[in-house]
């Protein structure tokens, strides 16, 4: 990236190599070193002082947050002494490019939209966090092609959207969302036509990984029978039963559960073919994205009356943040959806509870505070993953170079040329796909050497992304 140097915190230019030598290098350790997802703490020598590596002013990093996350991530951010802005609601693309040209690292959630286009446009950024699950939001392709590294959290949220789904089943087995509607209206209607109990029936999970599995064992505790279907083999939970073929379950169950990515095969995996195919006066759940279900055919379907009640938490389309946003403008069946009777809408709060979002702001912080300071990638999902133990206050003139470069032969060759003159005390290197992650702790390495290192790696023909943290 020729223009890295000017723009790259990580980059040692006159400027941060000056304003980092007499800067107190430990601003605040205790948020990187008491991290409990990296096993650090367990790597460092006995009794030596964890040195934060940090070429630059941590006042320089700007940080720009979006859609609400929670106040424990943006403590930890700020406890380092970063600038962040945290705004409640996410912005229009025209707005987000405007802000993302200056920002060093984006936070987000599940409504903003990371295009190439936007991303292309953002010059300084090195790293994302997604403070949620998904990351079908972000182009992570295109990320990786920039060095730009990306996190989330893969299962903080998990079990809050097994709870709500839970509460779903019971919910449309019984219509109390019509029930409630009724009552809060003025009108008593008691009835017991096809309002069910759930012991004994079948639910059918699409998707058995975190959620679904997480959903699989509450159910069976309610006395459900299980069954699921997954593109892989996977090991059933408790009495669960995986099925072959998507059509295997739809047959077999009462209630079906949608739990799968967002992804080129799962858009409208539930349309009006499988529709049909489910039971007579069946119920269908969806909380994983808003493109797997066709919903003008779940309309006519449970127009009909086949399909017995449905619950969606998730749209092809979003409002970037609260109002009266659930429009024909924003979806153009909105308004036939919500005239539909045992039909739950929820505003895309299945991960919405406080525990999860106080995790998921720990977590996700944690990982970017471990990569902008470290250079650690561990649960990075579209870079490989490197961890090199902390260096020490005890090692002096020692540096840390981090090289994301194209994964292409005798790569190794030359950077260890050009690190030659120092001893290079620990490196690693991983690769992914066309990408490669390398991280070397080197010393007896001058304050005026570090200038020349960098550049040097920047001129290398495959070089993606250079950082030196000393
Ligand atoms: N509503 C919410 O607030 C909310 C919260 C968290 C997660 N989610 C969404 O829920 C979904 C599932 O999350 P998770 O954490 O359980 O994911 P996961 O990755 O742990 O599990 C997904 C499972 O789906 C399977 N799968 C992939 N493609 C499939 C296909 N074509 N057919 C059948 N199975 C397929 C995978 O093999 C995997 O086992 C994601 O889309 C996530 O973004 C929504
Ligand atoms: O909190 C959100 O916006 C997203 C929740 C969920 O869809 C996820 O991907 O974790």
């Amino acid at each position: 990236m020729s223009s890295a140097r000017d723009i790259n915190p990580g980059a040692p230019t006159s400027r941060s190599v000056v304003s980092s030598w007499g800067q107190n290098l430990s601003t605040s350790p205790v948020a990187t070193l008491q991290s409990p997802t990296a096993s650090l703490g367990g790597l460092l020598p006995r009794r030596s002082v964890p040195k934060l590596l940090k070429p630059f002013n941590t006042q320089d990093i700007k940080i720009l947050l979006l859609e609400n996350v929670n106040q424990t991530g943006r403590d930890i951010l700020t406890a380092q002494g970063y600038q962040v802005e945290a705004l409640k609601s996410s912005l229009p693309e025209d707005q987000l490019i405007e802000k993302i040209r200056d920002i060093h690292v984006i936070g987000i959630r599940s409504k903003t939209k990371l295009s190439e286009r936007v991303l292309s446009e953002a010059k300084n950024l090195l790293v994302i966090g997604c403070f949620c699950i998904g990351t079908n939001q972000v182009d992570l392709t295109y990320a990786a092609r920039r060095g730009i590294a990306v996190f989330n959290s893969p299962f903080a949220n998990s079990r809050s959207v097994a709870e709500l789904v839970i509460a779903e089943i019971i919910t449309l087995a019984r219509q109390l969302g019509d029930r409630s509607i009724e009552m809060h209206r003025g009108t008593w209607n008691k009835v017991s036509a096809k309002c069910w109990e759930i012991r004994g029936k079948t639910l059918g999970i699409v998707g058995y990984g975190h959620i679904g599995s997480q959903l699989s064992v509450l159910a069976e505790a309610m006395g459900m029978n299980v069954i699921y279907y997954d593109v892989v083999t996977l090991m059933a939970l408790g009495t669960a039963r995986q099925v072959p073929s998507l059509d295997n379950l739809l047959e077999e169950a009462d209630f079906v559960t949608l739990h799968v990515p967002d992804l080129p095969e799962t858009r409208n995996m539930i349309s009006a073919a499988q529709l049909d195919r489910m039971k007579e006066g069946s119920y269908l759940i969806n909380a994983s994205r808003g493109t797997v279900v066709d919903i003008p055919a779940l309309v006519k379907a449970m127009r009909s009356g086949h399909i017995a009640g449905a619950a969606l938490d998730v749209y092809p389309n979003e409002p970037a943040g609260n109002g009266d946003y659930f429009t024909n403008n924003l979806n153009p069946w909105a308004e036939e959806l919500r005239s539909l009777s045992n039909l739950i809408l929820t505003p895309h709060i299945g991960g919405s509870t406080e525990e999860a979002q106080r995790a998921i702001g720990v977590e996700v912080a944690e990982a970017l505070v471990r990569y902008i300071n470290q250079g650690i990638t561990l649960g990075s999902v579209n870079l490989p993953e490197a961890q090199l133990r902390s260096l020490t206050l005890d090692e002096p003139e020692h540096a840390r170079v981090i090289y994301i470069h194209r994964n292409v032969p005798g790569v190794l060759r030359k950077v260890n040329e050009i690190l030659g003159d120092h001893n290079v005390d620990k490196q690693i290197s991983d690769s992914k796909g066309d990408l490669a992650y390398l991280m070397a702790d080197i010393s007896n390495v001058r304050y005026e050497q570090i200038k020349d290192i960098y550049e040097s790696l920047e001129g290398l023909s495959s070089c993606i992304m250079t950082r030196v943290l000393y």
